[in-house]
């Protein structure tokens, strides 16, 4: 029998890991006391290994996967599907996903990470050169102030800025009453001043005549920006949101890939795209999703789904090939975790994210801290004790 030529995809593996949160992160739809991460580990034939991460909000709460659906997905259906395939062609292997699998988006983008990552480190490549080429070193990125509380919010935002790290802010609103939201807004960017940009992600949580006059009352206390203002499928009203043109409006939820980044930009229904690549189904989606963008003229930011380490470096690399990124990006997810699961950790300094520049996604996992903080850790030891 002859043995394929090119190495191939041995094994694939899922490990549920539950990190815990700095502080509480309050969004309309969940609170956050911890994060729960998706971790995939490709092997390849030739021993070469690639991670991936696919990680969400809430559980079920912000989108329709879950980092334990996604691990079912990969398990049952994903593996069968790519074992033993070509591992030097991830563009393949993310179509035969396209071929057999509806939607699962967030899940798509780990396996496509974890080959990304393993055809750079055989190619001796950063996957952002692997992926476009990269156009910058550095990205801008975003804090989110989501205490729940103006005061505690406006002292984080101030150490924030004291140490450089960060100098634009978001204001997860939309819980509460309007007026109520937009004093919290209002009093944030009063102690800011021009010192930082106030931009704020209502998550869907407005109906379209609330939205009208949030989007004026935001306008009068100094927001940049408005994040999702309206359900996600309310492209018409969006459009509508646009043309008001009080403040630019994102569309975040919104975006599921490149057709919806198609139809809302021939609606003319967002000022500003934010791009994730969980979100859009990988990295290569993600690109896709920022070009078209582009093209149709609408500025573009980097969006986070609070990854960890994986998914920030992952999203890194591809948005640092982005034509723009006129609203720079939210990088921030590993910052809010208690928790350090690499060797060595990221860089943050001067408000921006460096972009690793080994090969593959240029971050090693620290195994130790992984076995620590695995779901089935307590069954692993068993096992290993012979129990
Ligand atoms: O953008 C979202 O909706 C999700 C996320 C990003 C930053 C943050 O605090 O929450
Ligand atoms: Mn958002």
């Amino acid at each position: 029998m002859d043995l394929p030529k090119y190495p191939t995809i041995r094994a694939i593996e899922t490990i549920i890991l539950d990190l815990p949160t700095i502080r509480p992160h309050v969004l309309a739809m969940a609170t956050m006391h911890s994060q729960v991460i998706c971790l995939v580990r490709i092997t390849c034939s030739d021993g070469i290994v690639g991670i991936g991460e696919a990680t969400t909000i809430g559980g079920l709460a912000y989108g329709p996967e879950s980092p334990e659906t996604i691990k079912l997905a990969i398990d049952t259906y994903f593996a069968p599907l790519l074992e033993g395939s070509d591992a030097t062609r991830p563009a393949a292997a993310m179509a035969t996903l396209a071929r057999h699998v509806v939607g699962n988006n967030f899940a798509k983008c780990a396996i496509e990470t974890a080959l990304l990552d393993a055809q750079g480190k055989r190619l001796g490549l950063p996957v952002s050169e692997l992926v476009g080429g990269r156009r910058v070193d550095a990205l801008p990125v975003l804090w989110t102030l989501a205490s729940g509380d103006t005061a505690r919010d406006i002292a984080e935002a101030e150490h924030m800025l004291g140490i450089a790290r960060h100098n634009a802010f978001k204001l997860k609103i939309g819980k509460r009453p309007l007026a109520e939201d937009v004093a919290h807004v209002g009093a944030i960017k009063a102690a800011l001043g021009s010192r930082a940009s106030v931009r704020v992600d209502v998550n869907m949580a407005w109906d379209e005549p609330t939205a009208r006059r949030g989007l004026a009352m935001l306008a009068d206390v100094g927001c940049d920006l408005v994040e999702q203002p309206i359900v996600r499928h309310n492209r018409d009203g969006m459009a509508r949101l646009v043309a008001l043109g009080l403040v630019p409006v994102m569309a975040d939820e919104s975006l599921s890939g490149p057709a919806s980044a198609m139809d809302f930009a021939r609606a003319a229904a967002a000022d500003v795209f934010a791009v994730k690549i969980e979100q859009s189904g990988g990295l290569d989606a993600a690109r896709a999703v920022a070009q078209i963008g582009h093209a149709a003229g609408i500025a573009l930011y980097g969006g986070t789904m609070l990854e960890g380490a994986i998914g920030t470096i992952a999203s890194a690399h591809a948005f640092a090939t982005f034509p723009a990124l006129e609203w720079g990006t939210e990088l921030f997810g590993p910052l809010l975790l208690t928790e350090e699961i690499l060797e060595e950790p990221l860089v943050y300094r001067d408000f921006a994210l460096g972009v690793p520049t080994g090969p593959g996604l240029g971050i090693a996992l620290d195994e130790d801290r992984v076995a620590r903080f695995r779901r089935d850790r307590s069954t692993t030891q068993f096992a290993l004790q012979g129990v």
